[in-house]
């Protein structure tokens, strides 16, 4: 079901255009949130905002804690898009639609992605409310053939085998720990492996384990697809994972996790989430070798 979907160059195109006859902003930077984190488009100046279900193209969100807008604004002298929601593989949607919104964004004239999404934590050292920089993932729906880039390839976009290695850019996971020592919060601050694995269930323990075996940090249920088309195009990416439970790796341990703990999580962080994607952007250079005009 997954590879057979295809969205034409013009398809994505058109959004973009629809986007761009409703507001005067031409996005540098996309953010998406993940569950929980919707507030970081609060901080976005002068906001031009649109909800999914007015946009052409644009699947709808489904999940609680996922608003379903699109947020235009300005951050710090950058002019930013925030998507206050994502779409997951669970709700049903095809990878590609998934994933529709990171070729917008490129049409756009975007040149960095920032994703952020809440995680759970597999390594001993990260506990809930810790801030995970994303260093690497483990793209599990990928590994077995649900890659968002499966079918023919639009070579507009970016080339057949796209490399994966170094996705998460370095230079940007740097500034990141440097922002997060001036702002006292080094000690929240860890770097590590990210995965993802379809969902919606929690993982059993046994699972768990076997991802703990693997290398895995932090496990959660989006992010990968929207990386991977991000770096296919080649847009500059950060991702951020708030931890927001220990996965239960033990079977003595009877504590249990649910979508409504891991968004109180949110809320108790979205301060510090705030603060450091904030002065990441305000600190970031931009390079503008993706205008709109010549974006691909
Ligand atoms: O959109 P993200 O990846 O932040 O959402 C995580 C994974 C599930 O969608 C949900 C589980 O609580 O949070
Ligand atoms: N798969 C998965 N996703 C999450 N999102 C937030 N917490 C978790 C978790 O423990 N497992």
């Amino acid at each position: 079901m997954h590879s057979k979907e295809q969205i034409s160059h013009d398809e994505y195109q058109k959004t973009a255009d629809w986007l761009m006859s409703q507001t005067k902003h031409r996005p540098q930077v996309a953010i998406i949130c993940g569950s929980g984190l919707g507030m970081l488009a609060d901080t976005l100046k002068c906001q031009d905002s649109f909800p999914y279900s007015d946009i052409p193209g644009f699947p709808q969100s489904t999940v609680k804690g996922h608003a379903g807008r699109l947020v235009f604004g300005e951050l710090k002298g950058k002019t930013c898009v925030c998507m206050q929601g994502r779409f997951h593989m669970y709700e049903g949607h095809s990878l590609c639609k998934t994933t529709f919104p990171v070729r917008v964004f490129k049409l756009l004239g975007v040149e960095t992605l920032i994703v952020t999404n809440a995680a759970g934590s597999l390594a001993d050292g990260l506990q809930p409310g810790d801030i995970m920089i994303i260093k690497d993932h483990v793209n599990f729906p990928g590994l077995v053939g649900l890659n968002p880039l499966s079918g023919p390839n639009d070579e507009k976009f970016g080339p057949r085998f796209p490399a994966m290695s170094g996705c998460y850019d370095k230079g940007l996971r740097c500034l990141a720990k440097e922002i997060a020592k001036q702002l006292g919060v080094a000690g929240l601050m860890h770097e590590g492996v990210y995965a993802m694995v379809g969902g919606p269930t929690f993982e059993t323990i046994a699972e768990a384990r076997l991802l703990h075996r693997l290398g895995v940090d932090a496990v959660g249920m989006s992010t990968a697809p929207e990386v991977v088309m991000a770096t296919h195009c080649g847009l500059r990416v950060f991702g951020l994972s708030l931890i927001t439970n220990k996965v239960v790796k033990s079977y003595e341990d009877s504590d249990s996790v649910n979508h409504d703990s891991v968004l109180e999580v949110g809320r108790l962080r979205s301060q510090t989430v705030q603060q450091l994607v904030t002065e990441l952007i305000s600190r970031m250079e931009i390079n503008n070798n993706n205008t709109p005009n010549n974006a691909v």
